[in-house]
Formats: C-alpha cells, sequence, structure tokens
C-alpha cells in the first residue's frame, strides 16, 4: 500500500495517567478502508489509546500522524478541524437524553455547519434511514432499545460523513443477534460510505466477523504485543497472552466466523 493509504500513523506512543505508564512504544498505521481492532484484556489501554487518537489525551510521548500532520503539536483550533473528519460512537452511545433521536442527529451538523434548517431535517433522514431507523426520528432515547441507541448514536457518528469512524465497544450490553446486526452495520458503513473503522471490542465474534487489522495491548508489560487481524491472531499467533484471549471464543462451538 502506499503512503496516500495510510491515514493514521501512530509512532512510538506512550499514553499515562500522572506516573502511571498505560501502554508505551505503540506504533501502527490505519489503513484506509480498513476495520482496525484495537484489542486486549481489561485495563490494558485500549479507550486511553482510543482517546489520544480523537483528541481527548494528550500522549506523554510519540506521534500520532493525521495525513501529514502530527496531531498533538496542531493549535487547538487545528484539531478541532481535523476532528471534523472523525465521527465517534461511544459505549454508552451518549444520546442527549432530553433530544428527540432526530434532534440528536442533526446536532453536530446545527453546531459545526452552515447548512440550512431545511438540509438538515432532510440529512437527518437519510442518516436514519441508513441505519434503519427514520421511524424513530421523533422519539426520546428513553424510549427504544439498547441496540437502537446505539444505531441512532452511529447515525449522529456519520452526521458529517467521516473519512474514519471510532467506536467504542459498540456490542457492549447487546444479544448477540442484536450485536450481529450491528456487525452488519458496520460492514455496511465500511463499504457504502468508505468509512474507515477504529473499534475497541471485548466482543470476539464481532471482531472476528468484521475487522481486518489490529493491535493487541498487553496490561502487564504495558506494550502491544502483536499486530494483525484478530482472525490471523487467532489462526497464527503463539503468544501466550495472544492465545489465552483468543480461547475464549476458540472453546465456542465452530462458526462461519470469515465474512469480511
Ligand atoms: N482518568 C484516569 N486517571 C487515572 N487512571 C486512569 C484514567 N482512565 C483510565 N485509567 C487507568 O488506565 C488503565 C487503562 O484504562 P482503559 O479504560 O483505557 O482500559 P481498557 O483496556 O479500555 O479497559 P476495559 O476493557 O476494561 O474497558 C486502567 O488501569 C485505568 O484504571
Amino acid at each position: 500500500m502506499s503512503q496516500a493509504d495510510t491515514l493514521i500513523s501512530v509512532r512510538d506512543l506512550r499514553l499515562s495517567f500522572g506516573p502511571k505508564v498505560i501502554q508505551q512504544g505503540v506504533s501502527f498505521d490505519l489503513k484506509r478502508g480498513s476495520i482496525f481492532a484495537i484489542m486486549g484484556g481489561s485495563g490494558c489501554g485500549k479507550s486511553t489509546l482510543l482517546k489520544s487518537m480523537i483528541g481527548l489525551l494528550r500522549p506523554t510521548a510519540g506521534q500520532i500522524l493525521v495525513g501529514q500532520e502530527d496531531y498533538w503539536a496542531q493549535s487547538g483550533l487545528r484539531r478541532r478541524d481535523i476532528n471534523l473528519h472523525f465521527g465517534v460512537l461511544f459505549q454508552s452511545a451518549a444520546l442527549w437524553s432530553s433530544m428527540t433521536v432526530g434532534e440528536n442527529v442533526a446536532l453536530p451538523m446545527e453546531m459545526l455547519t452552515s447548512l440550512p434548517a431545511d438540509d438538515i431535517r432532510r440529512l437527518v433522514d437519510l442518516k436514519l434511514g441508513f441505519v434503519g431507523m427514520e421511524q424513530a426520528i421523533d422519539l426520546m432515547p428513553s424510549e427504544i432499545s439498547g441496540g437502537m441507541r446505539k444505531r441512532a448514536g452511529l447515525a449522529r457518528a456519520i452526521a458529517l460523513n467521516p473519512d474514519i469512524l471510532f467506536l467504542d465497544e459498540p456490542s457492549a450490553g447487546l444479544d448477540p443477534i442484536t450485536s450481529a446486526r450491528l456487525d452488519d452495520l458496520i460492514l455496511t458503513l465500511r463499504d457504502g460510505l468508505g468509512a474507515t473503522i477504529v473499534i475497541v471490542s471485548h466482543e470476539l465474534p464481532s471482531l472476528f466477523a468484521i475487522a481486518d487489522d489490529g493491535i493487541f495491548l498487553d496490561a502487564i508489560t504495558h506494550t502491544p504485543i502483536a499486530h494483525g487481524s484478530p482472525r490471523d491472531l487467532r489462526d497464527h499467533c503463539t503468544i501466550p497472552e495472544v492465545v489465552a484471549f483468543m480461547k475464549r471464543e476458540a472453546d465456542l462451538p465452530p462458526t462461519d466466523q470469515t465474512k469480511g
């Protein structure tokens, strides 16, 4: 792949809270059109890494290159501009409870663009249609299911046609069928909208089904110990920590997880 196919290049990143180092020596390239999984056991620093990539946590060393730009060397204003190319789905979906689903999806367009209200309304319909939620436009978040909230959160995350979508535990709290539907939707977002996706997830079936690249963070050494797609790591990696993590899934009866 050429350099133009690398959307983000993470170079020798160190993430800390005060004196406590969470991860160091984190390096990887995020390739255009990929679904990149950040993997590892509880507390290894997956969300912390995600936060550093979306501008919520400044790394203590290393670089995150977005295109040719060193993200954290930019002014806050410039980082905000770069963030317009990012869409984020937080674990809780983070919908505003006092706004309808439609108003939630409209919010980024109202705050960050000068589009007229009619255009915003049409775009909200379009985005909600994309995630199969057009019927829920006037409902409040409290009136819809967890899976629907995730889909509404996705509609809001794609409101500004992002180049990169960051998904923090998108299937957390969902039943297996709803979770599989969300996997299909994520694949549609990648294939239909051409988005590149970074996903933090504990859900191995979901990772095997959709992710084609990734990194495995180790909580003991505080470093990445493996790179590759979840399927490749499951089938070929011999590092004991990775094998133990993947084995949780391998103990289950085999299913066809080769989609994507
Ligand atoms: N604001 C903070 N201040 C201090 N320590 C923090 C802070 N946020 C997270 N941590 C610590 O950083 C480590 C990594 O946390 P993080 O949430 O990134 O892990 P994770 O891999 O996403 O975990 P999980 O899979 O359980 O969600 C943990 O030890 C956590 O306690």
